[in-house]
Order: structure tokens, then C-alpha cells, then sequence
């Protein structure tokens, strides 16, 4: 065991994004930091969720599947050029997440896993490093249902799902979450026969009516849902192996055939055998880093942030979470995080959503516009979709759902609305460019802003100001000898 003598400002454990923008943004700010990572630096966003997804998704949504125009793309070569575009926009995106970019940046990489072992103390494969203060950043990976018999059958999980060469003939899904929508979602297109099965129904924290309508373009591409179902069992013919037939079993009785089973039920945080409890960091029911709105932990000097944390695994979350943490460690200020997070899952079409979603209160009321009336969606005749706002009794918009073709793109101005409070009056007042499909959004306020004239008060001081400017309008005639004022008043 070797021990250094130097005390470091700041242990980052966990190269994902919350460990790379944790140990960026404290160099930047002036601290000494090592950033241990056992795998890659990248983290999951990077190698095994939001890059190789949305490659996944923008290759599917050229091929269809067998809704589609342009048929299955089942060919073993339309997979590889698939896995080849993947593996492309990582090898483009990876440079800004390398060993080499952070050692420019000023940190210390350490390849290694990292426990840690007491207070300011911590091994690295053996090595002790003493530090003043540590950022836990050890993310999350996919759970394994308790299912008799799936250890045994041909499961991938998205950690894996990556590694397959040849496009499944038969997937089978157990989880309904965003994971599942978009794989599934992109597996069909490409030509594979998908079923999901969920014990819940599909992305439970959505609005109802927008999961319909997501609901309704997986199964128009070929995904068969069974929601509220438990999978009670997979048998498997052969052992394993990539030729291995499962069924896998539902509560009903009925049974699904499968080359491949895609386990995306739920992810676990990763802090078994960190030694947390060496330093006394308090962890939820789930085994998750208790974190404040200033992302410390229970203990003094460490503070965590990400998957690990029991926030939601969002990549920007991970980001900003870890800005907040290292600032407040480095420099001892106290910044809190938002409570504003946008979300979006990338299936076609859609869902995003930030704040809430659902009325709270009866004094909260709901402003939806249908796509149908978007003049955007019509002339793309994509109508499937609303833009839907929560606004409370004085105009405030206080969250929303965007479910449609790039309702990504705009849930940042729903964000930007929510977090700063404003009114339905305040985007009511803002051109939007014609056609867009945030024009959807601006309509919801401004058939929001109309209402207010409708409020007794409101309509009086109306009606006042009218007659007077009629009043004005028609002497300032007069005196110009223009004379336009009807010969009988109507004031
Ligand atoms: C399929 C999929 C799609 C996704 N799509 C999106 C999306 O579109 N948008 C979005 O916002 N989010 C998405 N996510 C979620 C997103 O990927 C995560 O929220 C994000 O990557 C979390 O970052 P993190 O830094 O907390 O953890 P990670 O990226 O998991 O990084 C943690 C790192 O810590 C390392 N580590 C663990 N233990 C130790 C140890 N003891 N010592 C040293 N190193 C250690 C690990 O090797 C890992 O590299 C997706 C996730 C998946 C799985
Ligand atoms: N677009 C994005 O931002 C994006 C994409 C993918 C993942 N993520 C993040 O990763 C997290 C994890 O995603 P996820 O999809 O694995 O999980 P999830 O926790 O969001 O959803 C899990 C789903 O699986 C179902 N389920 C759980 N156990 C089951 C079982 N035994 N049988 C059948 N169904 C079961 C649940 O009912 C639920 O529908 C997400 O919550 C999200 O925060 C984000």
C-alpha cells in the first residue's frame, strides 16, 4: 500500500457526467481534484444510454420497420451500418470526455476503483489518497428482476444491448420506462418483432393522455404492448448462447417467444462496497446517496451527485447537480439546485414534460392545445400531439406537457417559464415565429390571456377605456375638421 503525503482539495469518484463536470468546474474554480474512474471515462450518457439511444433512435426512424415505408431493415449489413453509426457519434463525442481532455482541463485522472476508508481517506486499487473534501459520482445501473428462470436466458440489459451484432428476430421487453419505449420503439422500426410487457403502465411519471398518444405510435410501429401484467417465468430450450429460444411467461398464462430479452425495469445507484458507511453518508431505502438541495450528504465534506443521488438520472441533472456541489464545496458558499427539470423520452412521437403536470388544486387550471389546431403539425400531418399547461390563479405557468414531433425543443422555453415564474400574460407577449410547433405553446397562453378579460373588472375598465378613446378619437376629428364621428353617439 502506498500513501501520498499531499492532501487533495477534491476526490471526484466516477468519470460519468456528474464525476467529469464535478471535477472540471472545482479546477476551473481553482481546487487540486483527482478524478478516479474504474471503466471509462464517459459514464453511461456516453457509452450505454443517451448517445448510443438517440443514434439508435435517428438510424430507426429511416428505416420504419414494418409500418413503415421503407420496410425492415433486418439484413445482418443494415445492423452493422446501425452498430457503425453508434460507434461513430461515441468515437466524435468521446474526445470531450477523455482522460486527456480532463488532464487538460487541470485534474488528475486515476484509473482504479475507488472505497473509501475513513474520514479524508480513500484506496484506489491499493493506494491511499487523502482529501479534504469528496464528490460520490458513481451513477446507476440497470436492476435484474427477481424472475425464475431469466438468469438463465438470452437477457440484455442497456448496458449490453450495445454488444448485439445481429438485429433480434423476436425481443421481448420487461419494463415500460423510457428505456423500453425508446429501444423498443427503435428495435421495431428497424424490423425486429417487439413485445412489451409492464407491470405498471407505460412511462408511468407522464400525463395519462400523452402516454396515449405515445402509446398509440409504438403500437402503429409494430410494438405489442400488455401493461399490468407480472412476468412470471422464462423458460429457455438452449443454454443461453445467442441461438437460445426463451418463452417468457405473464400472469395470464400466455407466453411470448424470444431470441432476446431486454431487461430495462429500473435502475439501482452504485454504492455497494464504497465504504459510505466509514464516513457516515446516510443512503435511502433504495441505497441511494441522501443528498440536500445544496447536494451535501450527511456527512461533512462529501457530497454526491447523479444516478447515485436519489434524484432522477437525468445526464443534465448529473451536470448541474455536480456544478452546484463542487462550487458549494470549493469556494463554501451555499447554492441550492433548481426544482425545474425538464424531461423528454426521444420516441415519435415525443414526451416532455417540466413542473407539474397535473392540476394540484382546484384554483389551477389547464390550457391544452391540440396539434390538430398547430398549423406546423398539419402542414407535416403529424396532428397526433397537444401542448398542454398547468397555470395557477394568477397567471403562472407552473409546468406542462409537450407530447409531438420535437417537444423537446420545446419544453426549454416551458422551462425557462416555469423556473422564472412567468405568466401566461408574460409568452402571451412574446412573438413566436409561424409555423413552429412552439407556436402550440403560444397559443396555450394566449388563449390563457384571454381569459382574464373576461373577469368583471377586467371587462369594465375595458369598456371604459373604449368609450373614452371612441371620445377622443371622434373631438381630435372635429378639430382637424375630419369630421369621422357618427352622427349619433353610441357612447
Ligand atoms: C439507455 C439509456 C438512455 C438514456 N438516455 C438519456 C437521455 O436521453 N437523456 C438524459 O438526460 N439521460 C439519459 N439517460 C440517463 C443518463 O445516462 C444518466 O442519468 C447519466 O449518465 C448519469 O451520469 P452519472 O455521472 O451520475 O453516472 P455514470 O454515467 O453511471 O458514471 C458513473 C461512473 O462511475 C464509475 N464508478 C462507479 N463506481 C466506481 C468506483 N468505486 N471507483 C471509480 N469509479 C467508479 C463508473 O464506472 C461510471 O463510469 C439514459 C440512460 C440509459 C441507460
Ligand atoms: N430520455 C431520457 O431522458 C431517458 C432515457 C432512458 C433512461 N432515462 C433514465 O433512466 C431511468 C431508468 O429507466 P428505465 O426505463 O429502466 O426505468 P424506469 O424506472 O423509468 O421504468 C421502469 C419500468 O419498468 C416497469 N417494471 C419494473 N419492474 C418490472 C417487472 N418486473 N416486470 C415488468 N415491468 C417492470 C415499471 O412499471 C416501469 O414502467 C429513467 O427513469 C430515466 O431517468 C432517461
Amino acid at each position: 500500500m502506498r500513501t501520498s503525503n499531499d492532501v487533495i482539495d477534491l476526490l471526484v469518484v466516477g468519470g460519468g457526467t456528474a464525476g467529469i463536470v464535478g471535477a472540471t468546474t472545482a479546477s476551473r474554480l481553482g481546487a487540486s481534484v483527482v478524478l478516479v474512474e474504474r471503466d471509462r471515462t464517459g459514464g453511461d450518457c456516453l457509452w450505454t444510454g443517451c448517445v448510443p439511444s438517440k443514434t439508435l433512435l435517428a438510424a430507426a426512424a429511416g428505416a420504419s420497420g414494418p409500418a413503415g415505408a421503407a420496410g425492415p431493415a433486418s439484413g445482418g449489413s443494415d445492423f452493422s451500418t446501425v452498430r457503425e453509426r453508434i460507434a461513430d457519434a461515441i468515437s466524435r463525442i468521446e474526445p470531450e470526455d477523455s482522460p486527456a481532455a480532463l488532464t487538460a482541463a487541470g485534474v488528475t485522472v486515476r484509473h482504479g476503483a475507488a472505497r473509501f476508508t475513513g474520514p479524508g481517506r480513500a484506496e484506489i486499487d491499493g493506494d491511499v489518497v487523502r482529501f479534504r473534501q469528496a464528490l460520490v459520482a458513481t451513477g446507476g445501473e440497470p436492476v435484474l428482476p427477481l424472475i425464475p428462470g431469466l438468469d438463465a436466458a438470452p437477457v440484455v440489459t442497456s448496458e449490453t444491448v450495445w454488444d448485439l451484432t445481429e438485429l433480434p428476430r423476436r425481443l421481448v421487453i420487461i419494463g415500460g420506462g423510457p428505456i423500453a419505449c425508446e429501444l423498443g420503439q427503435a428495435f421495431a422500426r428497424l424490423g425486429a418483432g417487439v413485445v412489451m410487457l409492464v407491470s405498471s403502465r407505460i412511462l408511468p411519471r407522464e400525463d395519462p393522455d400523452a402516454v396515449d398518444v405515445v402509446r398509440a405510435g409504438l403500437a402503429r410501429d409494430g410494438v405489442h404492448i400488455i401493461e399490468g401484467v407480472t412476468v412470471e417465468g422464462v423458460t429457455t430450450s438452449a443454454d443461453g448462447g445467442p441461438e437460445a429460444v426463451s418463452r417468457v411467461q405473464i400472469d395470464d398464462g400466455r407466453t411470448f417467444a424470444a431470441d432476446t430479452i431486454l431487461v430495462a425495469a429500473g435502475r439501482k445507484p452504485r454504492t455497494d462496497g464504497l465504504g459510505l458507511e466509514s464516513l457516515g453518508v446516510d443512503l435511502d431505502e433504495q441505497g441511494h446517496v441522501r443528498v440536500d438541495a445544496m447536494m451535501r450528504t450527511s456527512s461533512p465534506m462529501i457530497w454526491a451527485a447523479g444516478d447515485v443521488t436519489q434524484n432522477p438520472d437525468f445526464t443534465h441533472l448529473a451536470g448541474v447537480h455536480a456544478s452546484t456541489a463542487v462550487s458549494n464545496a470549493v469556494l463554501g458558499v451555499r447554492g441550492s439546485v433548481s426544482r425545474t427539470v425538464p424531461r423528454v423520452t426521444y420516441t415519435s412521437p415525443e414526451v416532455a414534460a417540466v413542473g407539474i403536470t397535473r392540476p394540484e388544486t382546484s384554483h389551477h387550471r389547464v390550457r391544452t392545445i391540440e396539434h390538430a389546431h398547430a398549423d406546423r403539425a398539419i402542414t407535416e400531418d403529424r396532428i397526433a400531439g397537444f401542448t398542454r399547461l398547468i397555470i395557477d390563479r394568477r397567471g403562472r405557468i407552473l409546468g406542462g406537457t409537450v407530447v409531438g414531433p420535437r417537444a423537446g425543443e420545446t419544453v426549454g422555453e416551458l422551462a425557462l417559464a416555469v423556473h422564472q415564474k412567468l405568466t401566461t400574460r408574460d409568452l402571451a407577449g412574446v412573438t413566436h415565429a409561424y409555423p413552429t410547433y412552439n407556436d402550440a405553446l403560444w397559443q396555450a397562453a394566449i388563449a390563457d390571456a384571454y381569459t382574464t378579460l373576461d373577469r368583471p373588472l377586467v371587462r369594465s375598465a375595458l369598456t371604459t377605456l373604449v368609450r373614452l378613446t371612441r371620445w377622443r378619437v371622434s373631438r381630435a376629428s372635429r378639430h382637424h375638421g375630419t369630421d369621422i364621428a357618427p352622427t349619433r353617439s353610441r357612447l
